[in-house]
């Protein structure tokens, strides 16, 4: 997922492709991203009279669809005004009463009030999962501890976590529960550091009846983190108190992680996800449809299912974009709607959609320079350009994100990607024979 600020750029572009230049600076530039909680972005407007504009134009609808392009995901976008944002706000309910437009999160402990277990489609891949998800929620503390949940992205590893914490909460209010990214631990960490509030830090995530931690591959590499999660994580067992933890992967997969850490998590239970069959896919999509009150055939539901088949959020993403095609449209949910809302995700012809590998070799044979030099950091013109090129034509030619073409290209920043393709837009209003070599480049690549 990538963070607001990226989310953002790529969003306000888009939207400035498609605009007049007066009306992007009045309608987008004036709104600002302020929030980004789960899958809800909250952004800022100067006045109700511009929130009036952005709905009555659907830009909140198309800000669904540019946001999908650049995350694949379903992001909900709320507007607020300045004003509203100083006046108090009631609490969330802790229960799970929240319409099904805007997620509630458990504000303090930063639970999706959604990602339950009654909301969960269990099916072959993920059926042991869940069931050790339950034990442990009526559990805690006993059986598997810690449970650990792998599997590839998008398959459901959170939503069962926070399923979890959610039932132990509704079973019991005062249970204490904690959750973090691996990330988030380690910045807290760090910052606990920084302002010398150790204690406070270690009393946080030690004095809990449930810890959970996603995404632990990024542990990978960090030495002074992992030391404190192993302290934390004996705390926490001794306790006989619950940890469940996430990853992409098996633990002993994960480089750099402390052979310690790789045993302790041993300890428990591993259970894997595997990517949904096309039944549980067509049940999945039933319930999201039901729960958004999205009228669809049972047809068009299965037609989306067959073509998407990698994980779950690209599943509820593309319904996301079905449903903003259909209202952009104003016309009702039909196979052939949806065939046209997903045609431009390439889905038939995925194995040749052309890769910023590709790209890349390309661009630097045409240049007479390496791939090994578009990687590196190397400051001389005749590998700048064409550096700056392959970007330019990655950012133009697939629907990488920023961050994942500054990746690719040797783990530079996204703002170094966004310089680069800007750079070469200007400079091809201008340069002919710039246009020519990227004209030439992009008729190979796309033959
Ligand atoms: N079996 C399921 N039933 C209903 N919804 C599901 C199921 N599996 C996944 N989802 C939904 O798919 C989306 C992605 O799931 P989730 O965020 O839990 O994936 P993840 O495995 O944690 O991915 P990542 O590794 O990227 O964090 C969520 O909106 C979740 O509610």
């Amino acid at each position: 997922m990538l963070d607001m600020e990226t989310l953002w750029a790529e969003v306000a572009e888009q939207f400035k492709k498609r605009s007049a230049p007066t009306a992007y600076e009045t309608w987008v530039n004036t709104a600002k991203p302020v929030a980004l909680d789960g899958n809800q972005l909250t952004i800022e407007l100067p006045s109700a009279l511009h929130r009036d504009y952005w709905k009555s134009n659907k830009m909140d609808q198309q800000l669904v669809e540019y946001a999908y392009q650049a995350t694949h995901e379903d992001i909900q976008p709320v507007l607020v005004l300045e004003e509203e944002l100083k006046r108090p706000v009631a609490k969330a309910p802790a229960s799970t009463t929240a319409n099904s437009d805007t997620p509630t999160f458990r504000k303090d402990i930063q639970l999706n009030s959604k990602y339950t277990f009654d909301t969960f489609v269990i099916g072959k891949g993920n059926q042991m999962a869940h069931a050790a998800a339950l034990v442990v929620s009526e559990e805690p503390g006993a059986m598997y501890n810690p449970l650990l949940l792998y599997g590839g992205v998008g398959l459901g590893k959170t939503h069962l976590m926070h399923a979890i914490g959610n039932k132990m909460i509704d079973d019991n209010p005062s249970t204490k529960v904690k959750y973090v990214t691996s990330e988030a631990f380690t910045n807290d960490f760090i910052n606990a550091i920084q302002t010398h509030s150790q204690e406070e830090f270690r009393q946080e995530y030690r004095n809990v009846d449930l810890l959970l931690v996603d995404d632990i591959q990024f542990f990978a590499d960090k030495e002074g983190t992992q030391e404190e999660f192993f302290h934390t994580f004996n705390s926490l067992y001794n306790d006989n108190k619950q940890i469940v933890l996430t990853s992409d992967r098996l633990p002993n997969e994960i480089p750099k992680l402390q052979d310690r850490l790789v045993s302790r998590f041993a300890w428990g239970l591993s259970v894997d996800i595997t990517p949904p069959d096309l039944e549980t896919r067509i049940a999945i999509l039933r319930n999201k449809a039901n729960a958004d009150r999205i009228d669809i055939p049972d047809d068009t539901l299965s037609y989306i299912a067959g073509q998407i088949d990698s994980n779950v959020r690209e599943l509820e993403g593309a319904l996301a974009r079905v449903q903003a095609y259909s209202r952009l449209k104003s016309a009702p949910i039909t196979t052939d709607l949806v065939a046209d809302a997903l045609q431009s995700l390439n889905l038939t012809d995925k194995v040749t959609q052309l890769t910023i590998p590709v790209i890349m070799t390309k661009v630097a044979n045409y240049y007479h320079v390496s791939v090994a030099d578009l990687k590196g950091k190397k400051r001389v013109k005749t590998i700048v350009m064409p550096r700056q090129i392959a970007m330019y034509l990655s950012r133009e030619l697939t629907d990488s994100s920023l961050p994942k073409i500054g990746n690719e290209f040797g783990g530079k920043d996204h703002t170094t990607v966004i310089h680069a393709y800007d750079k070469i837009a200007d400079q091809l209003k201008s340069d002919d024979a710039l246009q020519k070599e990227i004209g030439d480049l992009k008729s190979e690549l796309q033959h």
